[in-house]
């Protein structure tokens, strides 16, 4: 379990984010949802340890019960933009946390390769990153992500750029994953279907400054979450998200 007390994120006198304070359980994907500039990527961003260093911060973190020290190694960190080296190819981009984290470069990316198929990035595996699409660079970040098996995973709208299959199959990929091997997940999303389809529990932030006003848990089971089933909490949350945008 991943537990924020007290986040204050400050930029000169201007309070981005306000006691904020979470609790993020093991085995679970929560969602982190509200308007642009609300602050969310602020949080994730600390708790990955690559805040900008102008921002002031208080607050605490924990994992397990002990109080951690950020950046924590226990803590892999999708960020919204892409993020690959220009100058590496799919394969070492993928593989390059695994790398820094001490596995071999010839392990890793064996490992990475391997998992090439599912993420639709097979025959690429030598292109750079200006060969590839959007979708397809989203991918290789996100593989070089998830790949990494910690116990934290910190998702900054890991899907926005795939097409609605693509995002379906990596959503699916996800579960399937987690399923085999639980962790603890935070996800920044936009995307309402996504919020509801795919996580355990949404946390709704607002901004001026951003804070979390609602604390929503998805009871029904992945498997029953028809459009029927999940009309009414979206019908909520729609309500609630246009209320918090100005
Ligand atoms: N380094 C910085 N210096 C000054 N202000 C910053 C800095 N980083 C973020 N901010 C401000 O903090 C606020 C929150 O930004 P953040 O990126 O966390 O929002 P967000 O909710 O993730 O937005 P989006 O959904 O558009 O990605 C914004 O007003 C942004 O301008």
């Amino acid at each position: 379990m991943l537990e924020v007390e007290n986040l204050t994120i400050r930029v000169g006198r201007e309070v981005l984010v306000k006691s904020l304070s979470l609790t993020l359980p093991h085995n679970a994907i929560t969602c982190l949802i509200g308007p642009s500039g609300c602050g969310k990527s602020s949080v994730v961003k600390w708790l990955s340890g690559v805040l900008a260093p102008e921002l002031d911060v208080t607050g605490t973190a924990q994992l397990g019960g002990r109080p951690i020290t950020l950046p924590c190694p226990d803590i892999s960190y999708q960020p919204q933009q892409d993020t690959l080296f220009p100058w590496l190819t799919t394969t070492e981009n993928a593989s390059l946390g695994l790398e820094i984290r001490g596995t071999r470069p010839h392990v890793a990316r064996d490992r990475v390769r391997a998992m090439f198929p599912a993420f639709g990035l097979e025959g690429h595996e030598d292109s750079f990153p200006d060969q590839l699409s959007g979708g397809m660079r989203q991918r290789a970040a996100f593989l070089r992500t998830i790949v990494q098996d910690t116990p934290v995973l910190l998702l900054d709208e890991p899907f926005s750029a795939l097409d609605a299959v693509t995002r379906l199959r990596m959503q699916n990929w996800l579960v399937a994953r987690l399923e085999a091997q639980p962790r603890t997940v935070l996800m920044v999303t936009h995307d309402l279907y996504e919020a509801t389809q795919l996580t355990d529990r949404i946390l709704v932030m607002a901004g001026g400054p951003g804070r979390i006003t609602a604390d929503i848990p998805i009871p029904t089971p992945r498997a029953a979450r028809t459009e029927a089933a999940l009309a009414e909490i979206r019908s909520m949350l729609r309500t609630m998200l246009l209320e918090e945008t100005p």
